[in-house]
């Protein structure tokens, strides 16, 4: 029935279309509009059509977060609404008897998991995995959650230990737009792209007040510092630097007003993200004081400089290649702000070094190409940056994390990049698509597949709710014995020379048999497709070997180690015990840990920890990607909630038992019903089951009702 008054399109009388259908709906169905419905498992039928409808609905009508069941869709405004986030909203939804009574929002999910660390229930420990595409809305999310928790986990008490507290807050809060500034981008799909992922565990003490917290980061993009597509921009704080100096740091960090920049596209593009002085003063609160500041940023200008160093073809192989003429006044600018010897950053650039024979002891000079050369001015700053950008993530944490014992719990908060399928896609976009089918698989794990799992075992009536297992494709990502990951690796291991078009083949040949290999004939570079479960994706493979290895000169590492700089001293100490993962071993085989290795084993920890804790669910929709207020396209939200299986959810949800409560406490809490009925005159039998099946079906739907849910 709503379908079909949906669909009539309404005339323009004197009333309102909007109004008109209103009536139209109570008079033939009496059900209530579909904006009101705020839980989509009451949509009927539910069917992505009707779920997409209601969103829509909802979404014209300023109605931004529905529940989904398990899951609480978050639909991104594309403007500021700043009612909906006020510290007075917090608090209610902190005070509310059953804030799951209240208008979904992300403070209810919020509240939902601070309450479950109160009640000790076990895994006490909370996490709330954000997810969605690149723009949806993840970052702000977590951000909004981070301050619900500041206002809401903080001390009662006044004084010192209150002053304390908010300190601690502060602290936390300020790590974000220090993290924002140094690894958000403006890409193609958002203006505030977050180009590395983070995990933020929010640590609470027995009084479930947060006494600090401790930020792990995942796969920083770095070769943004050195590279970006035409449309995009570099990291924002290249742009902060540039457009926040102070006449007195240009002259220092040698920035006049103007000056162009290979390594900085679009300047003229301004942001919002562009306030330098958020970030000093965000840094200055965590500790890192002006002069530090200053040296961070000199650092970086002296990185600018360095992308403006350009090689010009060498006529003679067996010399080094000449500078061009603009780029003679910027190594002289790059080595002064890096406090480098000029001519040592030179010959670095332009000649390499090889080591052979068995201890390594021959050494050989030989001058670069200028491709050579380019790579390697690349791939400094990306070292540098990479380095800064851990350096400052230790600092943070340094600055925010509590002291083990003064911690009891923790409410962990996940903000990955989103799913990302751009034209030319590479080993970036491979890893954080990686993480998404991981995430994805998490979700299916936990919910789709457990509860059903359950319930069949537990012998309850149920019919099963298919849904999509993205096994088969994470089995193509990552499985054994043979997988992409495994093949590129392979291919990092054996060190021979591979061009892109055998790799192609090589991944086709041995993973025919994966549903999700797809392969594109039009395609006029060599590349695969997976089909991911958001959608298929088409890497090329140019490239794909080199960025997997990673491989940086050990004279790199030796030229910073030089460097006069405070800054360059802490993040390349010159320790000789401290065996890099870029120095080839003595046998001189090729590193084995490469890119994917690592990110590889960072998520398998990550989701350890999600697997330890009772997870939350956050899906950020994004209703156009042109980031349009009040714009829903149909075709492109309708993609995303195929591809989260948001319909299998609400489904599992509608007719499951979300609710679990274990027997104790079940019996504990609702011993009181018992006293209205009366026993069987043996006195040993309950009118309701106590165990089984048919005791948690009760449980959950008594609990289900207690909530209001
Ligand atoms: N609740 C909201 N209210 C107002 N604006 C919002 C809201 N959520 C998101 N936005 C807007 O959308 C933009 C993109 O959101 P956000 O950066 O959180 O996306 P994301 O999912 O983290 O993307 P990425 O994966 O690229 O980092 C924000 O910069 C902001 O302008």
């Amino acid at each position: 029935m709503l379908q079909q008054v949906n669909g009539h399109s309404c005339g323009s009388d004197a009333q309102s279309p909007a109004s008109l259908r209103e009536d139209l709906q109570e008079f033939l169905g009496g059900e209530a509009p579909l904006h009101q419905l705020d839980d989509l498992t009451k949509v009927n039928p539910v069917t992505l059509e009707t779920v997409l409808r209601c969103l829509q609905a909802r979404y014209m009508a300023d109605l931004f977060y529905t529940n989904a069941g398990c899951t609480l869709v978050a639909l991104n405004p594309f403007k500021p609404i700043p009612q909906l986030y006020t510290p007075e909203l917090m608090r209610d939804y902190h005070a509310a008897l059953q804030p799951q009574k209240l208008k979904p929002h992300i403070f209810t999910v919020g509240e939902q998991t601070y309450r479950n660390v109160k009640s000790l229930i076990e895994p006490v420990n909370q996490s709330i995995v954000v997810s969605g595409e690149s723009g949806a809305g993840k970052t702000w999310t977590s951000r909004c959650l981070m301050k619900f928790y500041a206002v809401v986990a903080t001390s009662p008490t006044s004084g010192e230990n209150y002053k304390i507290a908010e300190r601690i807050e502060q602290r936390i809060l300020n790590s974000n737009p220090v993290m924002e500034a140094f690894g958000n981008a403006c890409t193609l799909r958002n203006n505030n792209s977050s180009r590395f992922g983070k995990f933020i565990q929010l640590q609470l003490n027995r009084a479930q007040q947060m006494t600090g917290a401790a930020v792990q980061t995942y796969l920083l993009e770095k070769t943004r510092v050195a590279c970006q597509a035409s449309s995009e921009r570099n990291f924002h704080i290249f742009y902060q630097i540039c457009k926040g100096a102070s006449e007195e740091e240009r002259l220092q960090w040698h920035l006049p007003e103007g000056a162009t920049f290979s390594w900085l596209p679009n300047p003229e593009r301004t942001l919002e993200e562009d306030c330098f002085e958020v970030t000093r003063e965000a840094m200055l609160h965590l500790g890192i004081d002006t002069p530090s500041q200053n040296n961070i940023f000199k650092v970086l200008a002296g990185l600018l400089h360095l992308g403006n160093i350009w090689f010009a073809d060498s006529e003679d192989e067996a010399q080094p290649c000449q500078l061009m003429d603009d780029a003679k006044c910027s190594v002289r600018t790059s080595a002064s702000l890096l406090q480098l010897p000029v001519d040592l950053l030179l010959e670095t650039l332009r000649i390499r070094t090889i080591r052979a024979g068995k201890q390594q002891q021959q050494v050989f000079r030989k001058p670069c190409s200028r491709a050579e050369c380019d790579t390697r001015r690349d791939c400094l700053a990306k070292l540098v940056y990479a380095r800064l950008f851990d350096w400052l993530v230790s600092v943070i944490n340094s600055s925010i994390c509590a002291d083990p014992n003064s911690w009891t719990a923790f409410i962990g908060l996940l903000d990955v990049y989103g799913f990302e399928s751009f034209p030319d896609n590479s080993l970036e976009q491979l890893c954080i698509n990686y993480a998404n089918e991981k995430l994805q698989q998490h979700f299916v794990a936990h919910y789709l597949r457990a509860q059903q799992e359950e319930y069949a075992v537990e012998g309850l009536e149920w019919s099963f709710v298919n849904y999509q297992d993205n096994q088969t494709c994470l089995n193509l990502i990552e499985g054994s014995p043979v997988s992409i990951c495994s093949l590129i690796n392979e291919e990092c291991r054996l060190n021979r020379p591979s061009s892109a078009a055998q790799l192609q083949t090589r991944i086709e040949s041995a993973l025919a048999g994966s549903p999700c290999l797809g392969h594109s004939k039009l395609s006029r570079e060599p590349s695969f497709i997976v089909v991911h479960f958001a959608g298929p994706v088409q890497y090329h493979t140019a490239g794909l070997v080199e960025k997997n290895k990673d491989p940086v000169p050990l004279e790199l590492t030796e030229l910073l180690q030089q460097s006069q700089d405070p800054l360059l001293i802490a993040l390349f100490p010159t320790n000789p015990k401290e065996k890099t993962q870029e120095e080839p071993s003595i046998q001189g085989r090729a590193p084995v840990l490469t890119v994917v290795s690592k990110f590889k084993a960072s998520l398998e920890q990550l989701l350890q920890v999600l697997h330890s804790t009772t997870p939350h669910y956050i899906r950020c929709i994004k209703p156009n990607s042109q980031s349009q207020p009040q714009t829903f396209i149909q075709e492109e939200v309708l993609s995303q909630l195929e591809a989260c299986g948001l319909v299998e959810t609400i489904h599992i949800s509608a007719a499951g038992f979300p609710i679990r409560v274990s027997h104790q406490n079940f019996v504990e809490r609702y011993a009181l019903l018992r006293r209205l009925h009366p026993r069987t005159s043996s006195g040993l039998h309950s009118p309701y089951p106590t165990k089984g099946p048919a005791a948690s079906a009760l449980a959950s739907s008594v609990s289900r009702e207690a909530q209001g849910s």
